[in-house]
């Protein structure tokens, strides 16, 4: 597929680069900051408030990091779920009990510890999305590795939330047929519902 369309897939590979320089180039103070700010838009959400499961996702560094926000919606007596990698590109949703025993994985990425809970994609009532950059047509650059691609595709469209900074929203992502769309973005400044291309 990649190779079917070289420009598309060099635009995103470019893109991806200055997004994480950019990603790269926040401290450690400014973190914390936006952390805090885009919890409570998070919270504020009706789609959160309706939930009885919840994906989130553990933070790699410089990312949009909803640690305090999982304490939280673990305190609202919520189920949150993470995701956890699979062999060829796979992810399973992992329910989370606590934040206290993890496991280091790639990336800097903290795994879940063996003989975690798994749901469906098609029972979770809210999916927040970590990326590299959002449009606001609901565009979405990961990693690059497609495991949200293989997994959005399973999540109802309405259920489909992006977390990221708010300069992470951007105009112009080049996309390709597989790209999953997203229904709604939240950033540490604002709410964004996406035009349905
Ligand atoms: N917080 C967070 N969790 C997430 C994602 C994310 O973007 N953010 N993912 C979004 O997709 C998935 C993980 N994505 C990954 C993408 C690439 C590699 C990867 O390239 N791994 C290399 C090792 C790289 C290294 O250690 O330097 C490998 O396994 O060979 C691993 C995970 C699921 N969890
Ligand atoms: N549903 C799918 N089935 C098979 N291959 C797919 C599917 N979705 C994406 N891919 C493949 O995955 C690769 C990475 O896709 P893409 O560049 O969109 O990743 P991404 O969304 O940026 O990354 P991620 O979802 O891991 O954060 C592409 O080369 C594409 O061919």
């Amino acid at each position: 597929m990649t190779e079917s369309n070289p420009s598309i897939s060099e635009r995103k590979k470019g893109l991806r680069q200055k997004m994480l320089a950019m990603r790269r180039a926040l401290s450690a103070n400014e973190t914390e900051s936006r952390s805090s700010s885009l919890k409570e838009n998070i919270l504020s959400l009706p789609e959160y408030k309706n939930a009885k499961k919840i994906m989130a996702f553990l933070a790699m560094k410089g990312e949009s990091n909803l640690d305090g926000f999982i304490r939280q919606a673990l305190l609202d007596g919520k189920e949150v779920y993470i995701p956890v990698c699979l062999p060829e590109r796979q992810m399973e949703a992992g329910r989370l009990i606590d934040m206290e025993h993890f496991e280091k994985g790639p990336l800097g990425l903290r795994n879940l510890p063996a003989g975690y809970e798994v749901t469906s994609p098609e029972s979770l009532d809210l999916v927040l999305i970590p990326g590299l950059a959002v449009s606001q047509e609901g565009i979405r650059l990961g990693m690059g590795a497609g495991y949200y691609d293989r997994y959005l595709a399973r999540v109802p469209f309405e259920k489909r939330v992006a977390a990221l900074w708010d300069f992470q929203v951007i105009p112009d992502i080049p996309s390709e047929p597989f790209d999953q769309k997203i229904a709604k973005i939240v950033t540490d400044k604002s709410v964004i519902v996406t035009k349905r291309g």
